[in-house]
C-alpha cells in the first residue's frame, strides 16, 4: 500500500512565512508541501519552484470546478508545473473530471515531465450530514455521496480521492484497495477542531488505511512546527519510541 509522507499545507500568506517552514522541516523524512489558493493567487508559479526548488514535492491544491473546456485549459497550464498531485471537484461532474485529467497530461506532455496525479475532492472536511442535507439540499447520507463521488472519479480515470480517514474503508469497498485515499481533517488529540468537521488523529488515519495525511494548522500555527510536524508524522508511520 502506497503511504506518502505528511503533506504540510502551507496555508501562510506570505513568502518569508514560506521559507522559514521550508527551513524548519527540511530534516530527516520530509513533508509533502501543499500550495492551496491562498499562496497560488497571491504569487503564482513562482510560489511552486520557490518550493520545488528547496527540494521538496508540491501538492497543488486549486480544487478546480468549471465548466469541462475551463477546466481542461487550466489543467492543461497546472500539468506544465511539475507539482506531483493536484485536485478537482468531483461535483463538477464526469465530463469535467475527464477534460480535467486530459488537460493535465497535455501539460504534462508538453513539459515533457511525469503528469500529476489527480485528486478528486469529494465532500469537503468541514461539511457534516447536516449541512449536506439542511444548505446543500443533497438527500442521500455523507457516506453514501463520498462513495458515489469515489465510482465517478474512478471511472473518469482519477488516481485517487480526497476525503476524510472515515470513509477510507467505505471507498475502498466501492473502489478497491489501490485508488488513493488522501486524508486531511487530522486533529492530534491535544489540538482544536477548527472549521474541520471529519476529523481523525495521524494513528487513526495510519490504522483506517489513510495513503496521506494533509495537515496544516496543527503544524504551521503552533510555536514549535519541527516538533509537530515529526511527532504527527511518526504516528502516521508508526515510527514511535
Ligand atoms: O476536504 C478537504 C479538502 C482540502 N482541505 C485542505 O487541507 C488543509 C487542512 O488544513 P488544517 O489547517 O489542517 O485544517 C487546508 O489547506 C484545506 O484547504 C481540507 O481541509 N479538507
Amino acid at each position: 500500500m502506497i503511504r506518502l509522507t505528511p503533506i504540510v499545507a502551507l496555508d501562510v500568506a506570505d513568502l518569508t512565512q514560506v521559507a522559514t517552514l521550508l527551513d524548519q522541516l527540511s530534516v530527516g523524512p520530509r513533508p509533502i508541501f501543499k500550495i492551496g489558493m491562498e499562496l497560488f493567487y497571491h504569487y503564482g508559479p513562482d510560489v511552486v519552484k520557490q518550493v520545488q526548488r528547496a527540494g521538496f514535492d508540491v501538492f497543488l491544491d486549486l480544487k478546480l470546478h468549471d465548466i469541462p473546456n475551463t477546466v481542461e485549459r487550466a489543467m492543461t497550464v497546472i500539468g506544465a508545473l511539475g507539482v506531483k498531485l493536484t485536485t478537482i471537484h468531483a461535483a463538477g461532474g464526469l465530463e469535467m473530471l475527464t477534460a480535467g485529467k486530459r488537460g493535465l497530461k497535455a501539460g504534462a506532455r508538453q513539459a515533457g515531465i511525469e503528469p500529476a496525479k489527480l485528486l478528486a475532492i469529494t465532500q469537503l472536511t468541514s461539511i457534516d450530514d447536516r449541512i449536506l442535507h439542511e444548505q446543500q439540499h443533497i438527500s442521500i447520507s455523507l457516506n453514501e455521496s463520498v462513495q458515489e463521488y469515489a465510482k465517478l472519479s474512478q471511472t473518469a480515470g482519477l488516481a485517487g480521492v480526497v476525503c476524510s480517514a472515515k470513509e477510507v474503508t467505505l471507498i475502498r469497498q466501492v473502489v478497491g484497495p489501490s485508488f488513493l485515499c488522501i486524508t486531511p481533517g487530522i486533529r492530534p488529540f491535544t489540538a482544536q477542531q477548527d472549521d474541520q468537521k471529519r476529523v481523525v488523529t495521524p494513528t487513526k488515519a495510519r490504522q483506517l488505511g489513510s495513503n496521506g495525511i494533509v495537515v496544516g494548522r496543527p503544524i504551521t500555527q503552533v510555536n514549535d512546527p519541527k516538533k509537530a510536524y515529526y511527532q504527527i508524522a511518526a504516528e502516521f508511520t508508526e515510527e514511535q519510541k
